[in-house]
C-alpha cells in the first residue's frame, strides 16, 4: 500500500475532528494513548529563539523568586554536579520502567484524584500542565486535561479554566505554553509527544502564556526526581528550568502573584534530602503530588496549605 493509502486509511478510522491534523507518520509508527490521539508530526522552529535570560544572580534562580534557595556551586564543582544528575537520571528511569503496570495505573488515579480534589486546582482559574507521555513513564495527565477541556466546552462555562501545554520549538532549551481548547488541538511531535500546533484551524496564532497580560495560578510539572526541600530534576533538557525563569520574571515585573509549581510523581521518584542534585539554574518547587498525599515544599506552599 502507498503512504497516501495509508494516510487515506488511518483518515477514515479517526474521528472527523482529527482530520485537520497533518498526517506523517513514515517513521515511527504511532502508538494509541490515552488522550486518543496517535500522529506523528516532526517538530519545525517557526519561532526565533528569544533573547538570552538575565544571568542567575549568583544562586538559583529561585533564589530571586522567594523560594528555597539551590545549593552555591562554582565551575570546578558544577562538572560533579551534572555527572550526578545523569546518574540520578539512569537510576529513576530504570526504577521507573521496572515498576508494576498495575501499581503504576494505580498511583495514576490516586495522583489525578488528589489533583482534582485539591483547592488550589479546583479553583485555579489559569493553568499550564504537561501532555503525559506513556513512554518516559511519567504520571498521567490525561483525567485531569479531559476534566479541564470539558468543563471548559459548553456545560460549565462558568467554571472554565485557560490551559496552556507545552510546545517544544527548538533544541536549546526553547519550550513556549500555548493555549488550547480542545484534546484534538494536539499531534505528536518527533520525541512522540503530543503538543498543539502553532496555529488553531482558523490559522490564528494560538496565545503563548509569556505573551498574555493574564497570569497563571499553577504549573503542573513533570519531571524525574524530586525531595521534600522542593529540588527537582528533569530530563536535562532545561526546557522546564528556562520557561520558569522567564514566566517568573514576568510575573515579577507585572506584580501578579507567584502561581504554584506542583509536580506530579510517583512513589518511586521522590527522593531524601540531599540526593536530588541542583545547579544554578534549577527552579525549586512549591509541592510533589505523590500518590499518598501532596507534599508542599516550600514555605510559601506550607502556608497556603495551612500544614
Ligand atoms: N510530557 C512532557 N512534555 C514535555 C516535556 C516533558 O518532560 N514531558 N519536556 C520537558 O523538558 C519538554 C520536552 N523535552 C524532552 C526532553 C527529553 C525527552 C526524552 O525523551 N528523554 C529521554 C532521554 C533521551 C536521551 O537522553 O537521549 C528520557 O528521558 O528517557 C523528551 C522530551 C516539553 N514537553
Ligand atoms: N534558566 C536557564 N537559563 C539558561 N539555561 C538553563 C536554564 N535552566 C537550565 N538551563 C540549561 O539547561 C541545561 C539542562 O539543565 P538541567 O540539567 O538543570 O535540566 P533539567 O532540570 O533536567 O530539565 P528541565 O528543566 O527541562 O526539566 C543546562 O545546560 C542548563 O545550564
Amino acid at each position: 500500500m502507498t503512504l497516501n493509502g495509508l494516510r487515506q486509511m488511518v483518515r477514515h478510522l479517526l474521528p472527523s475532528s482529527l482530520h485537520h491534523c497533518p498526517l506523517r507518520f513514515s517513521t515511527p509508527p504511532p502508538l494509541p494513548n490515552k488522550f486518543g490521539l496517535c500522529l506523528t508530526r516532526p517538530i519545525t522552529a517557526r519561532h526565533p529563539h528569544p533573547p538570552p535570560l538575565s544571568p542567575p544572580a549568583g544562586l538559583s534562580s529561585a533564589a530571586n523568586m522567594s523560594t528555597t534557595t539551590s545549593t552555591t556551586s562554582d565551575s570546578s564543582d558544577l562538572g560533579t554536579i551534572i555527572n550526578q544528575k545523569k546518574a540520578l537520571r539512569t537510576k529513576v528511569r530504570r526504577a521507573l520502567r521496572s515498576m508494576d503496570p498495575n501499581l503504576r495505573s494505580q498511583e495514576d488515579e490516586a495522583i489525578q484524584n488528589l489533583v482534582l480534589q485539591a483547592p488550589w486546582f479546583k479553583f485555579c482559574e489559569s493553568l499550564c500542565a504537561y501532555i503525559s507521555c506513556s513512554a518516559l513513564r511519567e504520571v498521567d495527565t490525561s483525567k485531569l486535561l479531559h476534566e479541564i477541556l470539558d468543563l471548559s466546552s459548553k456545560d460549565y462555562p462558568q467554571k472554565r479554566k485557560t490551559l496552556y501545554v507545552p510546545r517544544v520549538e527548538d533544541k536549546n532549551s526553547y519550550m513556549r505554553m500555548l493555549n488550547i481548547t480542545n484534546i484534538s488541538d494536539l499531534i505528536a511531535n518527533s520525541m512522540n509527544i503530543l503538543e498543539p500546533a502553532p496555529t488553531d484551524v482558523d490559522g490564528n496564532d494560538r496565545e503563548d502564556v509569556l505573551l498574555s497580560d493574564h497570569p497563571v495560578d499553577l504549573l503542573l510539572l513533570p519531571g524525574l526526581a524530586f525531595d521534600k526541600s522542593g529540588r527537582r530534576l528533569g530530563r536535562g533538557g532545561g526546557y522546564y528550568d528556562t520557561f520558569l525563569t522567564r514566566y517568573l520574571e514576568r510575573a515579577k515585573e507585572k506584580k501578579w502573584k507567584r502561581p504554584l509549581l506542583v509536580a506530579l510523581s510517583y512513589s518511586v521518584q521522590i527522593m531524601d534530602d540531599d540526593i536530588v542534585p541542583v545547579t544554578p539554574t534549577d527552579v525549586f518547587i512549591d509541592a510533589i503530588v505523590s500518590p499518598s498525599g501532596v507534599i508542599p515544599t516550600s514555605a510559601a506552599a506550607k502556608e497556603r496549605f495551612q500544614l
